[in-house]
C-alpha cells in the first residue's frame, strides 16, 4: 500500500549533551575515545556498496596526538571516480522510483542512529580525527547532523505539498524529479554534520551521488556511511571515494552525466570550480546546479553603549571555539576606544582560564589545528604579525607542533582597518581587534561592509535600539546570518538557517526547504478533462450556427 498524504513526524532540534564531570553520557564518550583508540582502522572507498581498496594506504593520526596511529584509508585513483559515477547512474533508476516516504524513512532511521546508538561513536570519531572538544563535536556530530537529517525530510514533504492553482476544467501540479544525472558532493574537513548533509540533501530528493570527503575528515565520514547503511540506504544511493581534490574534479567535471555539485569549503577551489563548470558547459547534458558555501571574514562591531562583558564573552568563544576552525568564527573586531581599557581586563579575565592540549582532557577548551599546511599558514601569519609595525599581538602569538598543531590562542590589535589579518580568513584561532573612535560609528559600519570579500556572519553588540536599527540597516549585505548581542557562530538546523553571500557562497541555505530546492527539477503537468473539439474559438463563430 503507497496511496495516501504522508505527514512526516515534526522535526526539532536534538538536545545538546553537555558531558560534565562524573555524568553517565561523559563515561560513555570516554569508553567510545578508549575503544576507537585501541583499534586500527583500515578504511576502503564504498562504491556501489562494496568495499574498494587499493595498493597506496594513508595514515590517519589525531591532529592533537601525532604519535598515536588510529589506522589508514585508501587513496583512491581517476579509475574510483569513474567507477563511483557509474554506481550512482545504475542505482538513480531503483533509488528515483521509490516512493518519497520510504527515502525519508531511511533518513529519520539515520538521525535516530546517530542521536542514539551511534552518538558516542560519531563524537569520538570526530573528537579523535577533526581534534574536537566533546561539546564541540556533539553540537556537531550527534546534533546538527541529525536536525541536518530530520528537518531535511520535513522540508522535502513541504516542497512536494508546493502545488499550483488550477483552473475549472483542468488540474495542474508539479512533479519534483531529482535531476538527471548524478550530484557531486565535495566536502570540508571542518564538520562532520556538513559533511555528511552534503550527500545525503540531494540524495533526500532522489538523486544518487559521489561523495568525495576531505582527506582530514575520512574517519568520521566512514561512521556517516556506517550509520546510512544500516539505516538501509540502497548500494550505489551514496558513493564514497578517497581521492584528491583535482583528480576527482577532473572525472567528475568532463563527465556528461555531472548534474551539479554540493560544495562546502574555501572560497579559492570553489571559484576554480565554478570557472572549470563553465569552461566544460556544452559537455553537460543539463545545466548543473551550482551549490558551494564558502570562506568568511566574520565581524563581531561593539558600539560604545554594549556590555564589556558580553562583547569579551563574543570575542572568546566566537574566535576560538574549535580553535577559529569554524566557517563562522569571529576574525575580526571593532571596539571603541572607550571600551578598550575595561575590554582588556574582561578578555585577559577569560582567556586565562582557556586550556589547550588534546581532546582526550575534557578540560581543554581548545584542540589542534587540522593539519601540518593549516598549522604553517598559522605560525607564518603570527610571525609576519609580530614583526610588523601596523599591528601588535595582545595574547597568545605562541605555536608548537612537538605532539600535535597547537596554536594558542591569539588576540593581534592593527592599527589599520584594512591590515592583511582584518580581511583574509586565516582559518585559525587568531582574531584581530581594530580600536575606533566613538563618534565615527557610521563610517565604522560602512568600512566593515567593504573591507572584506565575504559576507557570511556577523555580530553587531549594542543596548541602544535606534543604533541597532541603523546598523542593521547600513549592514545588510555584509552577513547572511546576522547577530544581535550575540556571538557570530553556533547556528542551529531550523533556527537559523545558514549561508553568506558575495564571496561566502551562493547563501542557499543549509538544512532549508531553499537548499532542498536546488536537488530538484520540477515537471509541471496539465491535464485537461474535456478536451476542445475544434479549433475555432466560440466568439468567432459565425451568427446563423
Ligand atoms: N560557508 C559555510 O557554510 C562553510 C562551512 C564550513 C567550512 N567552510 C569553509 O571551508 C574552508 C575550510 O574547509 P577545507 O579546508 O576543508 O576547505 P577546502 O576548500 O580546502 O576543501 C574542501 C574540499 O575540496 C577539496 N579540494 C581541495 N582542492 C581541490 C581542488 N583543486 N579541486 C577539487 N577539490 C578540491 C578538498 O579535498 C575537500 O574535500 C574554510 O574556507 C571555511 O570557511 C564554509
Ligand atoms: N554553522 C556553523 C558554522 C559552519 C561552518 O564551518 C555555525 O553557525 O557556527
Amino acid at each position: 500500500m503507497t496511496d495516501g498524504f504522508y505527514r512526516v513526524p515534526k522535526a526539532t532540534n536534538e538536545p545538546v549533551y553537555s558531558y560534565e564531570p562524573g555524568s553517565l553520557e561523559r563515561k560513555k564518550l570516554q569508553k567510545a575515545l578508549y575503544q576507537l583508540r585501541s583499534e586500527l582502522v583500515d578504511l576502503p572507498m564504498i562504491i556501489g556498496g562494496k568495499s574498494v581498496y587499493s595498493e597506496e594506504r594513508v595514515q590517519i593520526r589525531p591532529p592533537h596526538d601525532l604519535d598515536h596511529l588510529l589506522g589508514y584509508y585508501h587513496q583512491g585513483s581517476k579509475q574510483d571516480v569513474q567507477l563511483a559515477i557509474d554506481a550512482a547512474l545504475d542505482a538513480k533508476s531503483c533509488w528515483e522510483n521509490m516512493p518519497w516516504h520510504h527515502r525519508a524513512s531511511i533518513f529519520l532511521k539515520a538521525a535516530d542512529l546517530i542521536s542514539g546508538p551511534y552518538r558516542y561513536k560519531i563524537n569520538a570519531a570526530t573528537m579523535l580525527g577533526q581534534s574536537k572538544n566533546a561539546l564541540q563535536a556533539e553540537i556537531d556530530s550527534a546534533c546538527e547532523l541529525s536536525d541536518f537529517l530530520r528537518f531535511g525530510v520535513q522540508c522535502m514533504s513541504e516542497i512536494y505539498t508546493m502545488q499550483p492553482n488550477s483552473s475549472k476544467g483542468i488540474w495542474n501540479y508539479n512533479e519534483f524529479r531529482p535531476l538527471e544525472g548524478f550530484v557531486f558532493a565535495l566536502t570540508p574537513f571542518n564538520f562532520t554534520a556538513i559533511a555528511g548533509n552534503l550527500p545525503a540533501a540531494p540524495a533526500m530528493m532522489g538523486n544518487t551521488v559521489v561523495w568525495k570527503a576531505s582527506k582530514t575528515a575520512i574517519y568520521s565520514a566512514h561512521v556517516v556511511m556506517e550509520v546510512f547503511k544500516k539505516a538501509g540506504l540502497p548500494e550505489g544511493v551514496i558513493n564514497l571515494v578517497h581521492c584528491s581534490g583535482p583528480d576527482t574534479a577532473d572525472v567528475v567535471f568532463n563527465s556528461p552525466d555531472f548534474a551539479g555539485i554540493h560544495f562546502t569549503g574555501s572560497t579559492e577551489v570553489f571559484q576554480s570550480i565554478w570557472k572549470t563548470i563553465g569552461n566544460n558547459i556544452t559537455k553537460y547534458r543539463s545545466y548543473p546546479r551550482i551549490v558551494g558555501e564558502t570562506g568568511g571574514k566574520d565581524f563581531i562591531f561593539a558600539a560604545p553603549s554594549a556590555c564589556p562583558i558580553d562583547v569579551a564573552t563574543a570575542i572568546v568563544r566566537g574566535a576560538f571555539e574549535y580553535q577559529g576552525q569554524k566557517c563562522s568564527a569571529a576574525s575580526r573586531a571593532y571596539i571603541p576606544r572607550s571600551m578598550w581599557e575595561t575590554l582588556q581586563i574582561e578578555i585577559a579575565k577569560q582567556i586565562k582560564d582557556i586550556k589547550v592540549g588534546p581532546v582526550e582532557d575534557f578540560t581543554n577548551f581548545v584542540n589542534a589545528v587540522i593539519d601540518q599546511s593549516s598549522f604553517d599558514k598559522l605560525a607564518f601569519s603570527i610571525d609576519r604579525i609580530k614583526e610588523d609595525e601596523d599591528a601588535e599581538i595582545f595574547c597568545g602569538g605562541t605555536y608548537n607542533d612537538q605532539k600535535g598543531y597547537f596554536v594558542d590562542p591569539t588576540i593581534v590589535v592593527a592599527m589599520k582597518p584594512d591590515y592583511f589579518s582584518m580581511q583574509e580568513e586565516l582559518f585559525g584561532p587568531i582574531i584581530t581587534l581594530y580600536i575606533y573612535e566613538d563618534d565615527s560609528i557610521d563610517e565604522i559600519a560602512s568600512l566593515i561592509d567593504k573591507t572584506s570579500m565575504y559576507a557570511l556572519t556577523g555580530a553587531i553588540l549594542s543596548n541602544d535600539r535606534y543604533e541597532i536599527d541603523r546598523l542593521v540597516k547600513a549592514l545588510r549585505h555584509s552577513a547572511g546570518n546576522f547577530y544581535i548581542n550575540d556571538k557570530p557562530t553556533g547556528a542551529v538546523v531550523g533556527q537559523q538557517p545558514f549561508g553568506g553571500g558575495r564571496g561566502s557562497g551562493t547563501n542557499d541555505k543549509a538544512g532549508s526547504v531553499f537548499n532542498l530546492l536546488r536537488w530538484t527539477s520540477i515537471r509541471t503537468i496539465k491535464e485537461t478533462f474535456v478536451p476542445a473539439t475544434h479549433f475555432m474559438y466560440p466568439n468567432f463563430k459565425p451568427d446563423f450556427e
